[in-house]
């Protein structure tokens, strides 16, 4: 046989290329790290399990390599801790970091510059704590009231049976109405295109996460500049809702400074959050400038972003987990029934307090959610060891298996199962969280708006319940489908019908 010296010459410069490819995107683990899981495929490693196969992937990790393992995917090695070593994450402080996991591929501080992309979390918390979960009880009646502008525009009279797809797109127009009624109060919250714009706000910060990182094979840096080079030169997803905020705010908010400066001490301040950061040093103003709009606006958008996406997901959640129970409807309909004559159709904190029953199915339906890992963190410190000795390094992102905690034996003997009143049995409700609950965190940083969101799920569920027989087209609950280990919303329709009063 006989090769040209071009033929030799390509073989040999393709051979070096692969050879230095392969080099460079050899996964390198500094000294003591978790076991890497082997894989056969160089540079592809585990991408294709941790995709399409995730749930029976990370069980078996989880079986052959214990709690703590590093795989090798879209060609960053990532850490995958089960359900040991995340109370160490959540324990550890400011060690690790959730906003920091994402800051490559979402952008924020190139889309929020005036608050540095998620502003002054601690400020944040202790705001939601204080000025919402600490005056929920005042909240109550309004969420009620939203609550139900929403269902009757949106599912209104089903005399005859309509089918909804009552999925994440759906819902995130009914969480976002009491939301907005609570942040900018009850005038400017009025305005359905403020609604929306609380509503879409998450959606176009998801626009950035539509592109899977291919071109992180290469390097993660490439598809990082990808994705953000709209951003860098000038595109704002968000501009046009930040606009429509302005737009409404300014006339109310120059009114309340007119009337503070006039009534004095005599003044009503309204019950909402913007009221709040108007007189909260660094956050307040004497003067409605567009400046100090586009700031406010800025720090107003980051409380939609923590609380409209994942309520709705959540509410979203439950209602198939409820529509496709038959065996559910009766129970929760009768507590619900009751409380209803007890309060006379107005709800206040002490009835959403008494759903017990619906409080334990909520658990189970953010306990049995699917999602099989997740709440990624990133590590902050030169270097983090686990009580297992194992150490992994700076910037390594750390991937909880949600699904080690969620479905463990601490749940009995088939944790997979739906388990309704497991909560109600156990004394847990929703909002506590404990080492086998972890959906909202743990810790320091733990979801300062859980009760906000379980409250206004609570309500809205209850009156759902209350005004529809509600089931699934299929008769069951349909089968979760996933991208990656994250589950992906239910896209089936469900039927609602008037219950007979
Ligand atoms: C069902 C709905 C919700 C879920 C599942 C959820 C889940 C979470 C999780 C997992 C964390 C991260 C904890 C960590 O860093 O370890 C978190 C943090 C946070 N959540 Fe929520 N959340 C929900 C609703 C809300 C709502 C309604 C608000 C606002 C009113 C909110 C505001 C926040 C804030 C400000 C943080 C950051 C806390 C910090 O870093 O100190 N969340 N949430």
């Amino acid at each position: 046989m006989y090769f040209s010296f071009e033929t030799i010459q390509t073989l040999v410069i393709g051979f070096i290329v692969v050879y230095a490819i392969l080099w460079i995107k050899k996964p390198r683990l500094s000294k003591n790290e978790p076991p890497m899981v082997p894989y056969k495929i160089p540079i592809i490693g585990h991408t294709i399990d941790f995709v399409f196969n995730a749930d029976t992937f990370f069980s078996k990790c989880r079986k052959h390599y214990g709690d703590t393992f590093n795989l090798y995917v879209f060609g960053q090695v990532i850490t995958v801790v089960g359900n040991e070593a995340p109370h160490e994450i959540f324990r550890s402080g400011d060690s690790f970091n959730l906003n920091e996991a994402t800051k490559d591929l979402l952008p924020v501080h190139h889309i929020l510059p005036r608050v540095n992309g998620f502003g002054d979390i601690p400020h944040l918390s202790k705001t939601i704590r204080e000025e919402i979960t600490g005056k929920l009880s005042l909240y109550t009646g309004r969420m009620q009231e939203q609550l139900m502008i929403s269902i009757n525009k949106d599912i209104g009279d089903c005399s005859n049976p309509k089918v909804i797809v009552s999925g994440q797109n759906f819902f995130s127009k009914v969480i976002a109405r009491p939301i907005a009624n609570i942040v900018v109060g009850e005038e400017v919250s009025r305005h359905e295109d403020v609604v929306n714009a609380f509503a879409n706000i998450t959606k176009e910060f998801a626009t950035f996460f539509i592109l899977p990182p291919f071109l992180s094979f290469i390097h993660p840096k490439i598809h990082q500049q990808v994705v953000t080079l709209p951003i860098r030169f000038g595109w704002n997803p968000i501009r046009k809702h930040i606009n429509t905020l302005k737009h409404y705010l300014r006339p109310v908010l120059e009114k309340r400074l007119k009337d503070k400066e006039i009534l004095g001490d005599k003044y009503k301040p309204p019950l909402d959050i913007i009221e709040y950061y108007m007189n909260e040093p660094g956050y307040g103003t004497k003067v409605i400038t567009d400046e100090y709009l586009n700031y406010i606006c800025e720090v107003l958008i980051i409380i939609v972003f923590g609380s409209v996406h994942s309520t709705t997901r959540h509410i979203a959640g439950a209602l198939y987990d409820f529509a496709g129970r038959p065996e559910l409807w009766d129970d929760l309909y009768e507590e619900q029934a009751k409380i209803d004559k007890e309060c006379n159709g107005v709800l206040a904190i002490e009835h959403v307090d008494r759903m017990v029953k619906l409080d334990s199915f909520m658990r189970e339906s953010i306990r049995t959610f699917g999602d099989v890992a997740g709440l990624m963190h990133r590590c902050m410190e030169d270097s983090f060891t686990f009580k297992n000795n194992t150490t992994i390094p700076k910037d390594r992102i750390v991937y909880i298996y949600l699904n080690d905690s969620f479905y463990n034996k601490a749940y009995g003997p088939e944790p997979r199962s739906f388990l309704p009143y497991y909560g109600l049995d156990n004394n847990k409700p929703a909002t506590k969280i404990d080492k086998n609950y972890i959906a909202f965190g743990a810790g320091k940083h733990a979801c300062p708006g859980r009760f906000l969101a379980i409250s206004e799920i609570k309500i809205c569920m209850h009156k759902l319940i209350l005004n529809y027989h509600i089931k699934t087209e299929s008769g069951k609950v349909d089968e979760k489908k996933y991208a990656g280990p994250f589950v992906i919303p239910h896209s089936t329709g469900i039927i609602f019908e008037n219950r007979r009063k």
